[in-house]
């Protein structure tokens, strides 16, 4: 889990002065630096980057910044004054101009290399230079990391412009996919699911970039138009942004001695990884072979909940490769992301993405990045065979692992003690029978209703069906007694069974799991177009929305927020699905 600093009464850093004295560099300190690189980071060109863990690099200042939103969760759980967001320096170095920052920050920000392994195949054709050199952080740029109420927070730039991985392109971030991925950070931590965070977000009032793109209600599969977009920065927070795709690098590296620190640099990386997100967990006094299988088995423990989390709040990743994939365990790159309206076990909002990294399939696709981790570590054991043996171990047991959080999630979020396989069958089946809303359904089950109508507001078919309509009815009721026998809230004529939960009892357990709103794409797209004509007031409205998922909230926030999707909204090019989010 990301660890949360302690609730701040009053905020301690009100300017960009105070925020720079807590700055302590702890991966450009102890990592190496490419030596290849100019050391003022002005080197932006694409080119191949063969050693070293990281490249400094400036970040290019978008034209014109102007505020859009800040966290303001955020900013209070580290003591940041809200007014900050909006201060002049605040606002030039988080939207891409650090020269001028006061000591101890650095004018300069770091870019890292990393590699790509697609549903466990490794791949090298993504880099310009078809070698695996050029691949890595292309528009991401850390430009900070500070230790704040003894918690490091690394603070990365979105779309701060080309790096050596930029791999020919422009190294923006538009608008929308900006704001896609700022508001989804901060409801993901709010729906209690491991992420990065959100800082800020800053667009230019004059500097576009064109993309392809979708014609206004285009039912096209691939981008029919292209779209000149304005430019934007976004910030995230995490304690690192090292991904399963750096440590791959590494090891691909020392598996084939590509050069004579190879080793060494592997070791680096993985030991500054155990110290950046398994301090707490990892005695740093113990030897590196022992240390690197606690990493596996900790790092097992948090993707096979972060998955199951994933699937308890209807959020697809869509694009589950290596390099998108935190070896911290939390959520990161909200590129072709999607949370699912109508429940679909194949469910996927990206149209690259396939049936492998769809809904129900991430579970199969995390046990392929778990693999390319542990094949990364595997070069640091090869003088420890029974270590080896007990790494092996712990990647055999990643479905046996990832099947016990699963069926954790599936009974907690049916209000059930254990897991029952008869149940979730029927239910399953006929959620895509009916065509259900996933967040809708599960949320009026948590109201722990009398009969079927309750449900009936999550059917997109409900009131369609005509064939067989009163036979669905029927199996819906049945499934409803059992579950609620099963619950213990209908008393069987066993008279050593325990006595029958409270509806109360049981509906509040249920809806501290199942939330109420989620951030579906059809609620997003108005918030960037608006924002795209200037006006931030929808993006900060589900800001508020959206952070507070569990919550009942107002009249007026349930019938905007708690509905299907409306019909027409289905198969439209953009929201229903996309096939590039940068
Ligand atoms: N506009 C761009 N300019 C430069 N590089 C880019 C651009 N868009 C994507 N990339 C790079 O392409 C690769 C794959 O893109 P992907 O969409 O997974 O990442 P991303 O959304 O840019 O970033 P992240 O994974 O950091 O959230 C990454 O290495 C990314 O940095
Ligand atoms: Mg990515």
């Amino acid at each position: 889990m990301i660890k949360r600093p302690p609730q701040k009464t009053a905020p301690n850093i009100s300017t960009l002065n105070d925020l720079a004295t807590l700055a302590n560099y702890s991966l450009m300190d102890s990592l190496n630096c490419d030596p290849d690189a100019t050391v003022n980071g002005h080197d932006h060109a694409p080119r191949q980057v063969f050693t070293g863990h990281y490249v400094p690099v400036t970040p290019t200042p978008i034209e014109n910044p102007e505020y859009v939103a800040h966290s303001k969760n955020l900013f209070r759980e580290l003591g940041f004054a809200d007014s900050m967001a909006q201060s002049a320096d605040f606002v030039r170095v988080f939207s891409g101009d650090i020269a001028f920052v006061p000591e101890p920050m650095r004018k300069v920000g770091w870019a890292c290399g990393y590699a790509l392994s697609i549903y466990g195949t490794e791949y090298i054709q993504q880099c310009p230079f078809q070698t695996g050199n050029g691949y890595g952080d292309g528009r991401a740029i850390s430009v900070l990391e500070a230790v704040i109420n003894g918690q490091r927070w690394e603070m990365q730039l979105k779309g701060g412009g080309r790096t050596p991985y930029c791999r020919g392109a422009d190294g923006r971030a538009v608008l929308r996919s900006s704001v896609r991925e700022f508001l989804a950070q901060e409801h993901m931590h709010a729906l209690g699911v491991p992420t990065s965070r959100s800082l800020s977000l800053y667009v230019s009032k004059t500097e576009k970039v064109r993309r392809p793109w979708y014609s206004e209600g285009s039912h096209s599969r691939d981008p029919d138009t292209l779209v000149s977009d304005a430019v934007a920065i976004s910030t995230r927070v995490a304690p690192s942004f090292i991904r399963v795709g750096q440590l791959e690098l590494f090891g691909r590296r020392a598996r084939k001695k590509e050069h004579p620190q190879a080793m060494e640099e592997l070791e680096q990386i993985v030991l500054h990884l155990i110290d950046r997100e398994y301090g707490d967990v990892i005695d740093q006094n113990l030897a590196t072979s022992e240390k690197v299988v606690l990493l596996a088995r900790e790092f097992r423990g948090r993707l096979t909940s972060l998955v199951a989390n994933w699937i308890r709040v209807g959020y697809c990743q869509g694009n589950f490769n290596s390099d998108n994939c935190a070896a911290g365990g939390f959520t990161l790159d909200y590129g072709p992301f999607g949370f699912c309206d109508a429940f679909d076990p194949q469910y996927q909002p990206w149209t690259g993405g396939g049936h492998h990294f769809s809904f129900l399939n991430q579970p199969e696709a995390a046990e392929r990045n778990f693999h390319t981790f542990c094949s990364a570590l595997r070069p640091l054991l090869t003088a420890h065979q029974d270590r080896l043996i007990e790494l092996d171990e712990i990647q055999g047991d990643f479905p046996k692992a990832m099947q016990t959080q699963m069926k954790k999630m599936w009974a907690a979020k049916l209000g059930l003690a254990a897991f029952h396989q008869a149940l979730f069958s029927e239910l399953t089946t006929l959620m895509m029978q009916t065509s259900v809303d996933y967040t809708v359904f599960f949320r009026q089950l948590s109201t722990v209703p009398d009969d079927i109508g309750v449900l009936k507001k999550s059917f997109y078919k409900g009131s369609t069906l005509k064939t067989d309509l009163e036979g669905m009815d029927k199996r819906w009721e049945e499934w409803l007694t059992k579950w609620k026998t099963l619950a213990g809230i209908i008393s069987t004529t066993d008279a050593t069974a325990t006595p029958p939960r409270a509806h109360e009892e049981l509906s509040q357990e249920m809806k501290l799991v199942n939330p109420k709103y989620s951030l579906r794409e059809w609620f997003v797209v108005p918030a960037y177009q608006q924002a795209a004509a200037g006006n931030y007031s929808l993006v900060r409205e589900l800001q508020d929305v959206m952070t507070q998922p569990y919550a009942e909230q107002s009249q007026d926030v349930e019938k905007k927020y708690y509905r299907l999707k409306p019909l027409e909204l289905f198969e439209v090019g953009g929201s229903s699905h996309y096939s590039c989010s940068s």
